[in-house]
C-alpha cells in the first residue's frame, strides 16, 4: 500500500517511509492510496472473532508485506493486551471505555503500535530517530510509555505549561531514559506548530532523522480504527442504527472511525463533540474553516484550535460539504454544561465519566433529540482519575487511584522550559 501527501506535492511512499517521515516533505499529511472494504462475512461473523483477529484483518492492507505477518501479529498482541468494554448506562446510550491501558487514555493503542513499528523499521538503521510529539494532555504520557526503552529512538515531548492535569504531567515527565519533556510557555497549538516547523527545518534535518508520534503519523492514527470495530462487535446484536459520539481535539480518533466505516462497518452517523474549542462545529455551521487560538478547559486534551486531522476527514468526503454533513454532526459544550452533565450521569446511573467522555455524552444526547431510535456510543477516552480535582469536586466523592496512576505519583517531574521555536531548535541540536 502506498500513501500520498494531501498537499499532493510530494512523492508517494510506502508504509515504512510514511511512519519514518511522519509528515510529507510538502508538509501534507499522508493518506492511504486505497481503502479496500473488508468482506461482508467479516462483519457478519465479527462476534466470533477475537480482538486480535479483528485488528489484524483491519490493519493488514495498510501495512501490507512491509512487516511480516508473524511480526505484525506480535505487535498487535503487545498493543491490545487490555479490555475495551462497552457499558450501557441508559436506554440506547452506551459508553466505550478506552482507558484500560497503561496510561489510562485511548492513545495507548496508537502509541504502542507506532513504537513497535518504528522499532522494527529502525532496527537495521545506523542513525537514531528522534520522535517529536506535541501534547495537550494524553498523547504525551502514552507516547512516553509506549516508546520507553525502544532502541535507536529518542522521544521529545512538548506540552503547554500549566495546561495539562497533574497526573498527565507526571506521566510524561517522570520516565527519563530516552524520553525528554519540554514544558512550553504557550498553548497546545504553539507546541504543535513548533513540531511542524521542525519537520521543515533544513538545518535540523541535515543533523537528525525526525518523525512525529502525533496522529499525523499514520501508525499512530490508523490503529484507532480498532476501537470502533471492537465496539461494533459488542453491540451488533442490538439491531439498531449505530452512531458514535467522539470527544474530539485533534480529530484523529473520529477520522479513524470513518476509516472503519469505509472498511464496511455499518455506522449511521458520527458526532464530533468538542469543548469551547469549536473550530469544527463552527465549520459545520458556516462551511468556513477558521482555526483560532485554543482556550483552556476542564477537558484539556481537546484544547485544540487547529485540529490536524480535519483535513483528512474533508478529504475522505472529497471536500464535498453535503456528503460530509450526511455523516458528521459537530457540537460544542462549555465547562459548566460539562460539569452539570458529569454530575447528572453519576447521579442517574452511578457511572463516573471523565470530562472528555461527558462532552461526548452531551453530543450524543443532542443528536438523539432528533434521532431517538438510534443506538449511541460515546467514547470514554480517558479515565476520570486523570482529572482528579475536577471530577472529585463535581461528584463530591474521592476516587481511588488505580495502580497505573499510583506508580507515577511519587516520582519526580523533570522537564526543560522553552518558549520559542529557536529554543526547541537549540535543544535538538545541542542535547
Ligand atoms: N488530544 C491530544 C492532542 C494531540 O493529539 P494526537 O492524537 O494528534 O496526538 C493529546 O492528548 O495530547
Amino acid at each position: 500500500m502506498e500513501f500520498y501527501s494531501l498537499n499532493k506535492k510530494a512523492p508517494k511512499v510506502s508504509f515504512k517511509e510514511a511512519v519514518i517521515n511522519g509528515i510529507a516533505p510538502d508538509k501534507g499529511l499522508y493518506f492511504p492510496e486505497n481503502i479496500e472494504p473488508l468482506p461482508n462475512s467479516f462483519f457478519e461473523k465479527i462476534e466470533e472473532l477475537s480482538n486480535l483477529e479483528i485488528a489484524f484483518n483491519a490493519i493488514h492492507q495498510f501495512v501490507s508485506d512491509e512487516i511480516p505477518n508473524d511480526v505484525l501479529l506480535e505487535i498487535l498482541k503487545n498493543t491490545l493486551d487490555f479490555e475495551f468494554p462497552v457499558i450501557e448506562i441508559e436506554n440506547n446510550i452506551a459508553t466505550l471505555e478506552l482507558f484500560h491501558g497503561p496510561t489510562m487514555a485511548f492513545k495507548d493503542v496508537g502509541a504502542r503500535f507506532m513504537a513497535q513499528c518504528l522499532g522494527y523499521f529502525s532496527k537495521d538503521q545506523k542513525n537514531e530517530v528522534t520522535v517529536l510529539v506535541a501534547t495537550s494532555g494524553d498523547t504525551g504520557g502514552a507516547v512516553a510509555n509506549g516508546f520507553l526503552g525502544v532502541k535507536g529512538v529518542k522521544v521529545v515531548i512538548l506540552y503547554p505549561s500549566g495546561k495539562v492535569s497533574d497526573i498527565q504531567e507526571r506521566q510524561l515527565t517522570t520516565l527519563g531514559k530516552n524520553i525528554t519533556a519540554l514544558e512550553v510557555d504557550g498553548t497546545f497549538d504553539d507546541c504543535q506548530a513548533m513540531v511542524k516547523k521542525a519537520f521543515l527545518d533544513e538545518t535540523l534535518l541535515k543533523e537528525m532523522k525526525l518523525t512525529s508520534a502525533n496522529s499525523i503519523n499514520v501508525a499512530r492514527w490508523l490503529p484507532q480504527l480498532f476501537y470502533f470495530l471492537f465496539a461494533y462487535k459488542q453491540v451488533k446484536s442490538v439491531n439498531k442504527e449505530i452512531v458514535f459520539s467522539v470527544p474530539s481535539g485533534n480529530f484523529g480518533n473520529i477520522c479513524a472511525g470513518m476509516v472503519a466505516q469505509r472498511l464496511g462497518m455499518p455506522v449511521k452517523h458520527f458526532i464530533a463533540a468538542t469543548n469551547v474549542n469549536d473550530t469544527v462545529p463552527e465549520f459545520m455551521r458556516t462551511q468556513s474553516y477558521k482555526p483560532k487560538p485554543s482556550t483552556t478547559t476542564i477537558s484539556n486534551a481537546m484544547d485544540v484550535g487547529d485540529p490536524s486531522n480535519f483535513v483528512r476527514i474533508r478529504h475522505l468526503f472529497q471536500d464535498d460539504f453535503n456528503r460530509l454533513k450526511d455523516h458528521l454532526s459537530s457540537y460544542s459544550f462549555n465547562d459548566l454544561e460539562t460539569k452539570k452533565a458529569l454530575l447528572e450521569i453519576y447521579e442517574s446511573s452511578g457511572y463516573c465519566a471523565d470530562p472528555h467522555g461527558t462532552v461526548g455524552y452531551l453530543g450524543l444526547k443532542k443528536y438523539q433529540e432528533n434521532h431517538p431510535n438510534t443506538y449511541g456510543i460515546f467514547l470514554e477516552t480517558a479515565h476520570p482519575v486523570k482529572f482528579l480535582d475536577v471530577v472529585e469536586e463535581t461528584i463530591g466523592k474521592k476516587l481511588p487511584l488505580p495502580p497505573q496512576i499510583q506508580k507515577v505519583m511519587n516520582k519526580e517531574k523533570k522537564s526543560l522550559k522553552i518558549k520559542t521555536y529557536s529554543d526547541l531548535n537549540y535543544f535538538l541540536l545541542n542535547r
